[in-house]
């Protein structure tokens, strides 16, 4: 790692991307173009939830701007980043979208915890079970030690699929409030809703842009596309639309791989 790197975590421990961006600087009258290091903060947000409820579809479509064509079980970790723009300053935001099916995350759980910004619950709302399971989500993230200050926010997915509908609004937002939490029912896949979350991560941008985020360097420096050093269960192999993802095939049914179909 190079020392400037070493220099930047011996002032505060943020972590920064730099990068060369030309602007317009007027100076004297004259318009010149000029190379300015523009720094970054990154922040790390976990999107934690059951499996199929869509947390690769919302993150998918916050970072790429549309629903995936396919979508497969995570396997471990997939990372997403995009980087915003928040009350005059620069952020990258770090999606961690995590497995939802037990044997596919087991390996990997420690890492999804270490210095976390900000968590984003996922439940479906087609399905009881998904949302019946956030206290045991809400657990994980207390056994992991998660800080119980860092933003927290709630999204019930698929909204869209209106006839389907099982979780009650009221419902929600009764666990939200008693969890201290903002709910948002969504979809990732209704091209209407494309604005609806962006709102939502922009939200957890907005509540992040106070903060100071802690991170060491070998996390700081994640490169999307490339293994996070001591992240050891990620595989490279993955598809243009899934970077850095093992995924597990659908079965026929559509469910995921553990459906036994
Ligand atoms: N109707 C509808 N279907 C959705 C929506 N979002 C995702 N899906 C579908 O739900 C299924 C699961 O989506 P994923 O994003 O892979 O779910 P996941 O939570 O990442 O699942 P794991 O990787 O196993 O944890 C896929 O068939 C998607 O097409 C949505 O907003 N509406």
């Amino acid at each position: 790692m190079s020392g400037d790197l070493a220099s930047r975590h011996s002032y505060d421990e943020t972590p920064h991307t730099s990068r060369s961006e030309m602007v317009e600087s007027a100076e004297g009258g004259a318009v010149q173009i000029v190379e300015k290091q523009v720094q970054r903060r990154i922040f790390k947000i976990i999107v934690i939830g059951d499996s199929n409820v869509g947390k690769t579809c919302l993150t998918y479509r916050f970072c790429l701007g549309k629903f995936p064509d396919k979508t497969e079980a995570t396997i471990g970790v997939d990372f997403r980043e995009k980087a915003v723009h928040v009350d005059g300053e620069h952020l990258k935001l770090q999606l961690w979208d995590t497995a939802g099916q037990e044997r596919f995350r087991k390996s990997m759980v420690q890492h999804y915890y270490r210095n976390v910004h900000a968590v984003v619950f996922v439940y479906d709302m087609t399905k009881m079970s998904s949302f019946e399971n956030m206290p045991q989500w809400i657990e994980e993230c207390d056994r992991h030690n998660l800080n119980k200050s860092i933003p927290r926010i709630l999204v019930g997915n698929k909204c869209d699929a209106v006839d389907r509908v099982a979780v009650n609004t009221n419902l929600a937002q009764k666990f939200a409030d008693s969890h201290n939490m903002p709910l948002f029912e969504t979809s990732a896949k209704d091209d209407e809703k494309a604005n609806h979350v962006d709102a939502i991560f922009m939200t957890v941008a907005h509540k992040l842009k106070n903060s100071k985020p802690m991170m060491p360097p070998h996390l700081a420096d994640f490169v999307p596309g490339e293994v996070p050093r001591n992240v050891e269960y990620i595989s490279l192999r993955g598809s243009p639309h899934h970077r850095g993802l093992q995924t597990a095939a659908r079965g026929q049914c559509g469910e995921k791989s553990d459906c036994g179909c």
